[in-house]
């Protein structure tokens, strides 16, 4: 069965990418996109479900050891893991080379001390695991070919098996690269390992050095954006939410989903936090990656695609997978694609507007799309949606949605104003009044002095939160103190973060869904920023420290924490919990050392 999710390293290239475990196994690794079938698939399920594990050998039946230590290179994204054995050190050396050509994962072990028996063990699965490929070993490559794939391995001194035993002694080193070629292409070149190691560090040293954070949590800061660049297609500038499917937000549970997909709202707030700490090209490719996908049909903006802007990403089930530790169904596709979240127009019109006022050139197609999406938001803003949380009950007039509708509106009014954009501005601002109003009205509860989840609900949601992050209200308003300490008390876990809203297990929750989920880890990020914006920087500054240290050891965040098990859930490594990392550095810097608001 598969590890803890922070047991997982993540690797890849900017177009895939691979999970390694911390027992040198390749458990999760799709070729040649994000969302590509999996040719390694043992975290949904099992060993045969394929994996590829390097690391000292061991007797027949016995379990293959952890390593002892393991870390990434400096700033990069270039795993280390070694192992301490009887007979010596053994280091392997995992990465993914930012890529023109074919897909590569390349894997260098090292004998660091003594001498070292070590095995590599692959079980190649296409289709998420589900086909045998028929595998033949031409000139000492191993070939693997099944459908319209084929993978490659090489390695120094030619391969005779798909499992391979060898010593290394101090000093020595084996390099294998697994590359994938459509199957009707010729073999792949022989890739030059060392070269690639070295173009692969300059790669990630030079990203680096654009970080324009020099805060108190820059370690913390720069691995999340490593992690978001991870999650960036390069072709096509599209941000997928998190590089896996269906890792489940509860164990055993069925709130199992696939995030290889471009979500409008969470590549937005990736690209705010790029941009808030120096990132331009970016932002620069998301925006044009976003005028393309909506290019035809404006008016029907979906709030998720493909990355290369596809509209069909139709949501099926693959039996044959058990699902991470037994939480099946393992889903692909999602089909929350086809859902109605008004909020996505306030997070993409807020990233428009934080691309123009930190100085991205301006673009007419997006002047054009401006216009579009307030129009709609203008039309549509009374209409109940599935909101943030894409829930798969009936729609709800949202509190949440309402606000960032507010937001969508806002922010055009001031591009308008700071002359980056054109419009009817008169018409929009009594159009931002009467949403205001709205929320006021009837989102409200005056006897509990908080915002509510929905229009006339009794209950509470951790997107209520935005109120005091979007300036819909300012800080000091006590209802907007009522609110972030409504949500603090009532949404608690026990360590102090915060659920999304009440599910109790038993009865189907607003989502609609049975079953439990823990804390959701952008949230409680949010907590943190709304209480020091509230003026508690000393409990802010405590809660963000502890949520950091549920991080991995390699500085990795899952969507979820679960206070049962201590341990993190939902989709892995996830881009809102790393924007949440960012976004809450920035705000603590900025409201409780004396500096400016963002
Ligand atoms: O909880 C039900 C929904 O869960 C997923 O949505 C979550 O992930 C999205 C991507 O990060 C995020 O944008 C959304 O706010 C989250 O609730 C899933 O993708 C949905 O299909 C599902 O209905």
């Amino acid at each position: 069965m598969a590890g803890r999710l922070e047991d997982y390293g993540l690797i890849g290239d900017l177009q895939t990418s691979a999970h390694v475990g911390r027992d040198g196994a390749v458990d999760w690794l799709c070729l040649p996109r994000f969302d590509s079938p999996a040719v390694c698939a043992a975290l949904l399920g099992d060993e045969d479900n394929g994996f590829w594990r390097i690391g000292p050998s061991v007797a027949e039946g016995q379990t293959p050891p952890d390593a002892t230590r393991r870390g990434y290179l400096g700033d990069s994204l270039i795993l280390e893991s070694q192992w301490d054995t009887p007979t010596g050190t053994v280091s392997v050396i995992d990465f993914m080379p930012p890529r023109e050509g074919p897909p590569r994962l390349v894997r260098i072990v090292e004998a660091v001390t003594g001498s070292v028996s070590v095995t590599s063990e692959m079980r190649l699965r296409f289709g998420y695991g589900s086909i045998t490929p028929l595998v033949t070993w031409p000139e000492g490559r191993m070939h693997a070919v099944a459908g319209p794939d084929s993978v490659w391995l090489d390695c120094d001194g030619g391969l005779r098996g798909e499992q391979e035993q060898f010593t290394l002694t101090a000093g020595q080193r084996m390099a294998f690269t697994l590359s994938w070629e459509p199957s009707h292409a010729p073999a792949p070149d022989i890739l030059d390992t060392d070269e690639a190691l070295e173009a692969t560090e300059k790669f990630w040293a030079a990203w680096v050095a654009g970080c324009r954070y020099d805060g108190r949590y820059r370690a913390a800061v720069v691995r999340s954006l490593i992690t978001l660049k991870a999650l960036t297609y390069a072709p096509t500038g599209g941000i997928v939410a998190a590089p896996t499917t269906s890792l489940p937000e509860e164990i055993g549970g069925i709130r199992n989903w696939d995030y290889r997909y471009v979500w409008l709202r969470d590549a937005a707030l990736i690209m705010a936090s790029l941009l808030r700490t120096g990132y331009r090209a970016e932002a620069r490719a998301w925006r044009a990656w976003l005028v393309r996908a909506v290019a035809g049909d404006p008016e029907n903006l979906q709030i998720m695609y493909g990355v290369a802007g596809e509209r069909e990403v139709p949501e099926t089930v693959l039996p044959w997978l058990t699902g991470y530790q037994n939480s099946a169904p393992v889903r692909v596709g999602n089909a929350a694609a086809a859902q109605w979240q008004l909020d996505v127009y306030g997070e993409v019109l807020e990233a428009l507007y934080l691309a123009a006022t930190l100085g991205l050139e301006p673009d007419p197609s997006t002047s054009t799309l401006l216009v579009t999406l307030v129009e709609t938001v203008e039309a549509r803003w009374h209409e109940p949606d599935e909101g943030i949380w894409e829930i798969r009950g009936p729609r709800k007039q949202f509190v949440h949605s309402k606000v960032m509708a507010w937001v969508a509106v806002d922010r055009v009014i001031r591009l308008v104003e700071a002359g980056h954009a054109e419009g009817p501005v008169d018409r929009w601002r009594l159009l931002r009044d009467a949403i205001h109003q709205d929320v006021c009205d009837q989102g409200y509860d005056p006897v509990r002095n908080t915002f509510t989840q929905f229009y006339g609900s009794q209950g509470l949601d951790a997107s209520l939160l935005m109120i005091a992050l979007t300036g819909f209200l300012p800080a000091d308003d006590k209802r907007v103190i009522g609110t972030v300490e409504a949500v603090q008390r009532e949404l608690a876990t026990p360590e102090g973060f915060v659920r999304r809203y009440a599910t109790d297990g038993a009865a189907p929750a607003v989502d609609g869904l049975p079953g439990d989920e823990g804390a959701f880890l952008v949230c409680s990020f949010w907590l943190t920023d709304a209480l020091a914006r509230i003026g508690r920087h000393d409990d802010a500054q405590e809660l963000y420290e502890r949520l950091l240290a549920v991080s991995s050891d390699l500085g990795l965040m899952a969507e979820e924490w679960d206070p049962q098990r201590q341990q993190q859930t939902g989709n892995f490594p996830q881009g809102f919990t790393h924007i949440g990392v960012i976004d809450g550095a920035l705000a603590l810097d900025a409201l409780t050392v004396g500096g400016e608001d963002r």
